[in-house]
């Protein structure tokens, strides 16, 4: 991928361990492995069918709403993070409204049916994310990094998939199939000139204002954060799943429940005709 940058205005150097961000990606290697390959094989399955799609984007979305929602509240304060964080922060980075365009899309326009997280991993991550900002605001840094990054790595893989998946997008009245797309596609883009040198000058910045304004604790608390993050997610995936699987399951035990109601009473009227022909020959 190109840019606009030169090499030295490229901070961090991927060998700088010193560097926050690398430290992070370091020490969540494992973590990410994991979460990646165990998406990749289920982002497969989701795009094929939107409603699968719509309940991973819904996570997702819990998340980047919820530290949004305290990112903004401390740049509106006086708090003592507020310069720091304004100075990473772009807002072309925020995804929640964007997030939400798309499940207003997937959802047919009812707010309801995303708004408010309801599966039980998800609300614990809101609430975990929600005390740990208030008590600790600098641990916005974490989610500044795992979350807002992953979506330039990761994120471009499954947007080019997005973009391929003809099966995924539900048919809208009068609308090209382009325009479906761009309609259910906004969360994976961005409104920037050239995306990667906007990804360059924002990890510029995180290393610029992290490296000498945190302390080792407060940098040891991000990392542990951004364990939680990966992990946290990963549960949420998972929980989908075991969902789905549980109505996938009830709703085969309730076929296989009518077809054996079916059957009993296909054997019952059989036997009714077998008893009735035995009454009337020995009849006649
Ligand atoms: C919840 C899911 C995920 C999270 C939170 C996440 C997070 C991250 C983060 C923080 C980085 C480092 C970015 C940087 O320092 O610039 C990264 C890199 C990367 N991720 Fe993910 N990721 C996730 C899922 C995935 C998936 C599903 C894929 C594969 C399709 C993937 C592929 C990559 C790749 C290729 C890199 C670049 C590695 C490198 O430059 O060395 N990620 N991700």
């Amino acid at each position: 991928m190109s840019t606009k940058l030169s090499l030295h205005e490229i901070i961090p150097h991927k060998t700088d361990v010193g560097a926050l961000a690398n430290r992070i990606n370091l020490d969540t290697r494992a973590l990410h492995n994991k979460i990646d390959k165990w998406v990749t094989l289920r982002f497969a399955l989701a795009l094929r069918d939107y409603r699968i799609y719509r309940q991973g984007l819904q996570s997702f979305y819990h998340v980047f709403a919820t530290v949004e929602r305290n990112l903004y509240e401390q740049l509106d304060s006086d708090g003592e993070w507020k310069d720091l964080l304004a100075k990473v922060w772009k807002p072309e980075m925020a995804r929640r409204e964007r997030a939400e365009q798309d499940l207003l899309f997937y959802y047919d326009d009812d707010k309801n049916k995303f708004l408010t997280p309801m599966m039980p991993a998800q609300i614990e991550f809101v609430n975990h994310i929600n005390e740990a900002i208030k008590e600790k605001p600098y641990i916005l840094f974490a989610y500044l990094h795992v979350m807002y990054l992953a979506l330039f790595a990761g994120g471009r893989v499954m947007r080019s998939s997005l973009g391929r998946a003809t099966g995924l997008f539900p048919q809208k009245d009068g609308l090209k199939h382009e325009e479906v797309i761009k309609m259910g596609t906004n969360f994976f883009h961005f409104e920037v000139p050239d995306e990667e040198t906007f990804r360059l000058l924002y990890k510029r910045d995180y290393e610029l204002m992290t490296r000498n304004n945190l302390t080792e604790t407060q940098k040891q608390e991000i990392i542990e954060e951004s364990k939680y993050i990966f992990e946290q997610n990963a549960r949420c995936m998972t929980e989908l799943e075991t969902h789905n699987m549980a109505r996938i399951k009830s709703k085969w035990a309730y076929i296989l429940v009518r077809q054996g109601y079916n059957v009993v009473l296909i054997l019952l009227a059989l036997l009714a005709i077998f008893l009735m022909r035995k009454v009337f020959t020995g009849l006649f």
